[in-house]
C-alpha cells in the first residue's frame, strides 16, 4: 500500500516569505509541496512561473514539488517546470490538444505524470490513459482559488474510480485538491485516495506541525 502524502498548496502560504514558508512547511512534516500555476487564461487567476520553483529550489528547499498546471497549451510549461526540477506535473486534458502526447512528454523526463479532472469532469477522460499515468488529480473545487469548500461528489468520483484502478490491477495513486480540511481528509481517505493537498488548512494554522499531524492521526483511522 502506497503511503499516503499531505502536500501543502503554497498558494495560501505568505507569498512575502515563500522560501521561509517552504522551509517551514516541509520542517513541520510536509510529504512535497504542491505548486499551483495560474495563467490567467485557462484560470481566472495569475500564480507562479518555473523561475519561482527554480529559486526555491536554490534556497535549498529538498522536498519534491507536486506542480499543478491549470494553464493553456501545457507543452511548452511542461518542459520548462521539468527543467526547473519538477518531480510531478499534472495538467487538465481540455487544455492540451494531444493529451497522450503531453503525458509522453512529462514521463520521457522522467516525471511522475497527473491529469486532473475538474469537478464536472467525467470519469471518461481517462479510458485510453489511465494505464500511462502515475495519478490523478481530482480537483474537489472548481480550479483558479484556494479557500474554497470541498464539492462533495467527489468523493463519488473517487471511490468509481478506485475501483476501477484496483479492478484493472494499476497502482496509480488519487490526489484529491480543494477543501481538505482536518475534519474531512478521513472520508476523503476512505473513497480511495492517497495525496492531499491542503493550502489554507495548513497555512492558514497558527502551527504547521500540528495542522499536518492533525491530518495524519485523521489518516491513521483509515488505516
Ligand atoms: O489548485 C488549487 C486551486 O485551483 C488548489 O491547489 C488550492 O490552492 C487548494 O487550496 P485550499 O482549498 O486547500 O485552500
Ligand atoms: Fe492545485
Amino acid at each position: 500500500m502506497k503511503p499516503y502524502l499531505i502536500a501543502p498548496s503554497i498558494l495560501a502560504a505568505d507569498l512575502a516569505r515563500l522560501g521561509e514558508e517552504v522551509e517551514n512547511v516541509a520542517a513541520a512534516g510536509a510529504d512535497i509541496i504542491h505548486f499551483d500555476v495560474m495563467d490567467n487564461h485557462y484560470v481566472p487567476n495569475l500564480t507562479f512561473g518555473p523561475a519561482i520553483l527554480e529559486a526555491l529550489i536554490k534556497y535549498g528547499i529538498k522536498a519534491e514539488f507536486d506542480v499543478h498546471l491549470m494553464v493553456e497549451p501545457v507543452d511548452d510549461l511542461i518542459n520548462q517546470f521539468a527543467d526547473a526540477g519538477a518531480s510531478y506535473i499534472s495538467f487538465h486534458p481540455e487544455a492540451s490538444k494531444h493529451v497522450d502526447r503531453s503525458i509522453s512528454l512529462i514521463k520521457d523526463k522522467g516525471i511522475k505524470a497527473g491529469l486532473v479532472l475538474n469537478p464536472a469532469t467525467p470519469l471518461t477522460v481517462l479510458d485510453h490513459v489511465l494505464h500511462k499515468l502515475d495519478f490523478v488529480l481530482f480537483m474537489s473545487v472548481n480550479p483558479g482559488f484556494g479557500g474554497q469548500s470541498f464539492i462533495p461528489h467527489t468523493l463519488d468520483k473517487i471511490k468509481t474510480l478506485k475501483a476501477r484502478i484496483d479492478e484493472l490491477g494499476l497502482d496509480t495513486r488519487i490526489e484529491v485538491d480543494g477543501g481538505v480540511k482536518t475534519n474531512n481528509i478521513a472520508e476523503v481517505a476512505a473513497a480511495g485516495a492517497d495525496m492531499f493537498v491542503a493550502g489554507t488548512a495548513i497555512f492558514g494554522a497558527d502551527d504547521y506541525t500540528v495542522a499536518i499531524n492533525e491530518m495524519r492521526s485523521e489518516l491513521a483511522k483509515v488505516r
